[in-house]
């Protein structure tokens, strides 16, 4: 939602946490303006999708000057309610789960991976970058109590279904799904999967279709 409560279309809110990390970068190093070629150089979007988005919010850089960074920051920090901290579980420390963990999104404050759980015994009670590993069968106990209601799922595919179950019946509402199985949840709930053999693909169909000294001129347009 914007400030004025217009919703933001999905496309443009996916990329608003790279403009905000972007951004961030620039206000620390003094930085006091920026134009739309320099963030699409930067973000690696095309500077005519960044006007769209930034016209959704009443950012409207004028010619010659661009767009004023705190004017953004303060903007995007309460549109993605960066002031605000979400925990978040993360369930399978496995290869990818243990990765997570030690990365825990040091660059974003806003998110923080603050309870894992598994049910390899070498596991549970252990901390991996300074998050505790529990044991599935205190899951519900513990989400409810800690208000986490945003999951990573690592686990095998196999028990990827039971346990999205669980999170539900655990007042979960968001779960970010790296397992390759699709999953059913209410609709109430929101799932994001991250499938990293399609992103792959789909990079591969682009090198292919769409050569990159295209996608430059399309750009500087
Ligand atoms: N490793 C990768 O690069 C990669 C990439 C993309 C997707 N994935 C997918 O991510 C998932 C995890 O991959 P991985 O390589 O980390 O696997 P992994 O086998 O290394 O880790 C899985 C973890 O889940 C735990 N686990 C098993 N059953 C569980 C249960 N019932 N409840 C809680 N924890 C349980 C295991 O003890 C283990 O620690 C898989 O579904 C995989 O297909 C992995």
């Amino acid at each position: 939602m914007t400030n004025d409560g217009m919703k933001i279309p999905q496309a443009t809110a996916k990329r608003l946490p790279l403009y905000y990390r972007f951004l961030l970068n620039l206000h620390s190093s003094g930085k006091q303006r920026v134009s739309s070629a320099e963030l699409s150089e930067a973000v690696k979007v095309d500077s005519a999708t960044i006007r769209r988005d930034f016209s959704y919010f009443g950012a409207l850089g004028k010619k010659g000057y661009g767009y004023n960074v705190n004017y953004l920051l303060t903007f995007f920090r309460k549109t993605l309610d960066q002031d605000e901290l979400t925990k978040v579980g993360l369930i399978g420390v496995g290869n990818l789960g243990t990765a997570f963990l030690n990365y825990n999104f040091s660059k974003n404050n806003n998110t923080k991976i603050k309870i894992a759980f598994d049910v390899d015994p070498n596991k549970v009670g252990t901390q991996i970058g300074d998050v505790p590993v529990y044991h599935m069968d205190d899951l519900d106990k513990v989400l409810i109590e800690e208000g986490i209601q945003v999951a990573i799922l690592t686990v095998p595919s196999t028990v990827a279904q039971s346990i999205t179950d669980r999170l539900v019946q655990a007042n979960v509402k968001g779960i970010l799904n790296f397992t390759p199985a699709r999953l059913n949840v209410p609709t109430s709930i929101r799932i994001h999967h991250i499938d990293l053999a399609v992103e792959l693909q789909s990079l591969i169909y682009f090198l292919k279709h769409y050569p990159t000294d295209a996608e430059i001129t399309e750009v500087e347009e």
